[in-house]
């Protein structure tokens, strides 16, 4: 039988912690006063030696790689005579609600644009592409949100066909936590060199949803794709965190769809956070994402605090 161990034999190269920490050593790289003061603007549970272990590599890695791609436009150019019209170098990461995914976004985001070669780094996430609430609504689709069918896949495949074919100006819808909702006002996006795309359903094909079979997919324009890894005991752990953070913060305000959560006690509120994660997000990990995991380039997998563990590379 193959196994997913089998497959990742077969795939990946894997890295324990510390062997892939070294491999920042081959360049050393340091970070200066204000790259920390950014990185803890990201999130202040987030620490150094994370950072200086997993992300400094990872953003190296990261450089080669796209510098090979500049390297092949540089043989298309005197192929062709002339440069080819060339979209974003496109990063995709993938993973469960609550991995870390938008934080690891971040940290990559602030890490990679100190690269004097791709100096201009956006992020988007697909949320922005669920249906608004009343479309949501109007389709039964409330206790679906983060399931395949949740998400306006036509709009993300035109707006990263349209980034990737080189367009000026590209518009990506965004989110709102609070509102539970799309917001009104849209993400300019004008020729990054390097889009980092987050959410659940990055590496996500018609193959995986039935009935939702669709060509092309997100991942025919991603250049390079990162899987944010963690056993399902310590992601449900994770949401029930932040929900409770959310309940001091984003549901307290003015206009939040969760108003009524704010004033929940401590045990109901991780009570409602537990149903909300035994519902909807623990079975749209088991059967929309995980099942992706084995697509992406890249694994990062991580153990107790967030701290990643091992890293397995697309051989
Ligand atoms: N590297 C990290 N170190 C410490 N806490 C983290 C880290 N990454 C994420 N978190 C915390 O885990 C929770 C989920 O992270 P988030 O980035 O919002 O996940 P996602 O975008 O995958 O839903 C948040 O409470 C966040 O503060
Ligand atoms: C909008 C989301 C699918 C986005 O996922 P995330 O970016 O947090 O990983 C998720 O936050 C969500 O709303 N899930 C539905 C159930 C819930 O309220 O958590």
């Amino acid at each position: 039988m193959i196994t997913n161990s089998h497959i990742q034999e077969a795939l990946y190269l894997a890295f324990e912690r510390q062997n892939w920490a070294e491999l920042r050593n081959a360049v050393p790289m340091t970070l200066s006063e204000s790259d920390l003061e950014g990185l803890r603007g990201i999130n202040e549970q987030l620490s150094i030696e994370e950072v200086t272990d997993i992300y400094l590599p990872l953003s190296r890695l990261l450089n080669l790689i796209i510098g090979a791609k500049q390297q092949r436009g540089v043989v298309l150019n005197e192929f062709l005579g002339k440069k080819p019209t060339e979209g974003p170098y496109i990063i995709s990461i993938a993973g469960s609600v609550a991995v870390g995914k938008s934080t690891t976004a971040r940290i990559l985001q602030a890490l990679l644009q100190h690269w004097p070669e791709h100096p201009k780094v956006d992020l988007v996430t697909t949320d922005g592409f669920i249906y608004p609430l009343a479309t949501l609504k109007r389709k039964g689709l409330l206790q679906r949100k983060g399931f395949p069918e949740s998400y306006d896949t036509r709009m993300l495949l035109d707006f990263i066909s349209d980034l990737k074919s080189g367009k000026q100006e590209v518009h990506a819808p965004r989110y709102s936590h609070i509102t539970y909702d799309r917001r009104e006002e849209t993400q300019v996006i004008r020729q990054p060199d390097i889009l980092i795309l987050e959410g659940l359903n990055v590496l996500q094909t018609g193959i995986d949803s039935p009935g939702l079979a669709r060509r092309p997919f997100v991942s025919d324009f991603v250049d390079f794709s990162i899987y944010v890894d963690a056993s399902e005991g310590l992601l449900k752990k994770w949401y029930i965190n932040r929900f409770l953070q959310f309940r001091s913060g984003a549901f307290s305000r003015q206009g939040s769809y969760f108003k009524h959560y704010a004033e929940l006690t401590d045990e109901e509120a991780k009570e409602t956070a537990s149903n909300i994660w035994d519902s909807i997000n623990g079975p749209n990990l088991r059967q929309n994402v995980l099942p992706t995991r084995e697509r992406a380039h890249l694994i990062l997998q991580k153990g107790a605090g967030h701290q990643v563990a091992q890293v397995m590379l697309r051989k």
